[in-house]
């Protein structure tokens, strides 16, 4: 049984860990990295499968595509420790999703965002999950979006657009996927869960990078990069530019900064404008979704319309291929 008391005391031992870590850096990764465990677990589901998978504490971890993660479970990793003295009687499935859910809430805004009401548990351990890893997707576009979050694990558009909000926190790095930098402007945006993926998607200009190699994606060209690249990768910007099409390529041609074309920085790409969906194109799903969780005209604070989108990819996702959950108890006594 997990009850309201065991839900919100892996919370608030989790924010204990997390006031203990001094380089915000660092607490951008812990924060980060515990949200993207939650759902390496979940995203290689596949309902067209004899082996689904799913939610079920079973990750490849020599697997190229989940490196990094090794610095959020392991034998010394504060995370792991503290499962294994207070909460290993859970299955490790369970305790990533309430964990990832912890961070969401202590993350948002007025940490009113707490995915409680919809949390179901008795997710079982797999020991193994031979071929997981082939199925996380690794950010080459929107093809493989479709082909993960959309035909395996039966998501909409619109679920998947939501989900992507989460980059909304952490970071990429050199060492484990090759993508270099924070999705946000600033690391102080990079702890905060909010719809602003969104706004920088759309409001900045996005221009190619790593061109021909295979961490290709895209980084803006602004002047508020000093302290770290901000980037996006192919698979945040094709939500609104058929990045499957043409690539490389710039989101928007016509400004200035200092007087040299932001898209010409480093290569020349005023000249290759990333193209707009055509108005039949599936993928204008995607587009009107993101265009929802922008919450109105910018600027606004309206979290709503991307905080209920939230809500309802993560219980399909976390809860996909299970039959047998069951809310939090008021008591388990
Ligand atoms: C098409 C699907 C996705 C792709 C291609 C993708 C790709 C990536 C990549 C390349 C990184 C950087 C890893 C590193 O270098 O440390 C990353 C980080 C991250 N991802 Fe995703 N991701 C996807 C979906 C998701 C989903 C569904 C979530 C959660 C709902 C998520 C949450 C995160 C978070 C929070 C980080 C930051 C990790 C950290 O700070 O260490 N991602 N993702």
């Amino acid at each position: 049984c997990i009850d309201k008391a065991t839900y919100y005391a892996i919370d608030s031992d989790i924010e204990k860990i997390a006031s203990s870590i001094t380089s915000q850096n660092e607490l951008v990764h812990f924060y980060g990295g515990i949200v993207r465990l939650a759902a390496h677990d979940f995203m290689d589901h596949d309902r067209n499968s004899g082996t689904p998978y799913g939610s079920d504490g079973c990750i490849e971890w020599n697997h190229e595509v989940n490196k990094g993660l090794q610095t959020i479970w392991c034998n010394s990793c504060p995370l792991t420790k503290l499962y294994k003295k207070t909460y290993s009687y859970i299955s490790k499935a369970d305790f990533w999703v309430i964990s990832a859910n912890a961070v969401i809430r202590q993350l948002s805004k007025n940490q009113s965002f707490d995915l409680a009401n919809t949390f179901l548990w008795g997710r079982k351990d797999a020991a193994s999950c031979q071929g997981a890893g082939d199925r996380i997707p690794t950010g080459t576009g929107c093809r493989e979006v479709e082909d993960t979050l959309l035909d395996a694990m039966g998501l909409q558009w619109r679920d998947a657009v939501a989900l992507l909000g989460a980059h909304t926190i952490g970071k990429g790095h050199e060492a484990f996927s090759g993508h270099d930098g924070y999705w946000m402007p600033t690391v102080a945006d990079s702890l905060v869960f909010d719809k602003k993926y969104y706004e920088e998607l759309i409001l900045r200009t996005w221009r190619s990078r790593n061109i021909g190699t295979k961490e290709e994606d895209f980084v803006a060209s602004t002047e508020e990069t000093h302290e770290h690249p901000q980037m996006m990768l192919k698979a945040d910007v094709c939500l609104l530019y058929n990045t499957d099409r043409k690539y490389p390529c710039c989101s928007k041609t016509n400004r200035f900064l200092h007087g040299v074309n932001e898209c010409d920085w480093e290569e020349v790409l005023s000249n290759k404008k990333c193209p707009s969906y055509a108005k039949n194109d599936s993928r204008m799903e995607a587009v009107r979704a993101v265009l929802e969780y922008l919450g109105g005209i910018s600027p606004n604070d309206n979290q709503g319309p991307f905080y209920k989108a939230y809500a309802t990819a993560w219980f399909k996702a976390t809860t996909n291929g299970h039959d047998n959950l069951k809310s939090i108890r008021r008591t388990c006594w």
